[in-house]
């Protein structure tokens, strides 16, 4: 038999704890820009929580206040249930914070770097080290061990910056755009990496502006807008929803003449480099029906699939309506809700 593989998982060293952290009419301005007007937010234990929104809505500066780093000007603050205000130290014992950029001392090797944060953390010079290779073997860096961080990628300092958030094992992470700038393999083991966190009862709250990542990552996600939650929704209940789907047929115009008998409306998908029709269903019954429907009538369907990520189309109907998305097309014309007849 060969070795054992590493044992990546932590949950042997995590507390685990029904919290998570809640955030409560929150509002703060810095001079006369009101940059968090009212937001409400939660991230619940053993779940990945996506915060979304356009350039400037607030996202850094809500997480600077869950993170106890600015005051709120009003509002109230709990991590597993315990108010920030009235126990800001024991609050603050439970978070585990990574900014969006790293800002080490480059100089000092990554062992160094992690062992030095667990000794601020009160940790023993001996646990701090074995803290510091559990952590580095987490985030797949253990050859970078020895290594001085200015050698690392960014997708390698945001890894080495996960694991300085990780150090005092906290319950509840905060990550600020945790992907931003990395590859997509990169991308994947960050998700791989959060999921596994999740798993273990972590409450992970990631910004992101990438509508792409947000059915990959997260399991629910609160949308902001100009310095206000829009709306807070789980993966379940986006997959529920009305939703545009494209079709694409080997014969796109049997396929156009089918959804007019079934009484379907449908328009030409908006990406003119294959053709496919998009049309607006209720529910992913609806879907099945439909998709039955066109086989059982010879059509020679080739695709069929939701247009977009199910938060993502969220997104569209509420963040993209009140502002453009930064990494996305324009939001597609108001949706038609279409109970297809069986
Ligand atoms: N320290 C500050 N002083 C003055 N204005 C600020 C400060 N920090 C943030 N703001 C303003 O508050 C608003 C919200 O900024 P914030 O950084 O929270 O948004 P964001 O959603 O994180 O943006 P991005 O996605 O671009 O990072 C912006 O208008 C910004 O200019």
């Amino acid at each position: 038999m060969g070795p054992a593989p590493p044992d990546r998982s932590l949950a042997h060293m995590i507390t685990p704890s029904s919290g998570g952290i809640v955030g409560h009419g929150l509002r703060r301005s810095f001079g006369d820009v009101q940059a968090v007007r009212n937001m409400e937010v939660s991230a619940p234990a053993g779940q990945v929580t996506a915060l979304v929104g356009p350039n400037g809505s607030g996202k850094t500066t809500l997480l600077l206040m869950l993170a106890t780093l600015l005051k709120p000007d009003a509002g109230t603050i709990t991590v597993d249930g315990i108010d920030l205000a009235a126990d800001p130290r024991g609050a603050r014992s439970r978070l585990g914070w990574m900014p969006d950029t790293l800002g080490v001392w480059e100089s000092l090797t990554t062992t160094e770097i992690l062992s030095s944060v667990g000794r601020l953390y009160g940790l023993g010079k001996a646990e701090s080290l074995t803290r510091a290779a559990q952590l580095l073997e987490l985030v797949r860096l253990p050859e970078f061990a020895q290594r001085p961080a200015r050698v690392l990628s960014r997708g390698q300092q945001q890894r080495l910056s996960l694991a300085r958030a990780l150090v005092h094992d906290p319950s509840v992470l905060l990550l600020d755009e945790p992907a931003s700038g990395l590859d997509p393999d990169s991308r994947l083991e960050l998700r791989d990496i959060l999921r596994g966190l999740a798993r273990e009862g972590r409450a992970i709250l990631v910004s992101s502006h990438d509508l792409g990542e947000l059915d990959e990552f997260s399991d629910r996600a609160v949308f902001v807008a100009a310095g206000e939650t829009v709306q807070t929704q789980s993966l379940l209940e986006a997959d529920a929803q009305e939703r545009a789907y494209s079709i694409r047929s080997l014969d796109p115009a049997a396929l156009e003449s089918a959804l007019d008998r079934h009484g379907v409306p449908h328009e030409a998908a908006r990406d003119d480099r294959r053709a496919a029709s998009t049309v607006h269903l209720a529910s992913e019954a609806a879907a099945a029906q439909l998709l039955a429907l066109l086989v059982g009538d010879g059509v020679p369907v080739v695709g069929f699939a939701p247009s977009a990520g199910a938060l993502e189309e969220t997104y569209r109907r509420t963040v993209g309506r009140l502002a453009s998305p930064p990494t996305s097309p324009p939001a597609p014309p108001a949706a038609h809700t279409q109970e297809v007849a069986p």
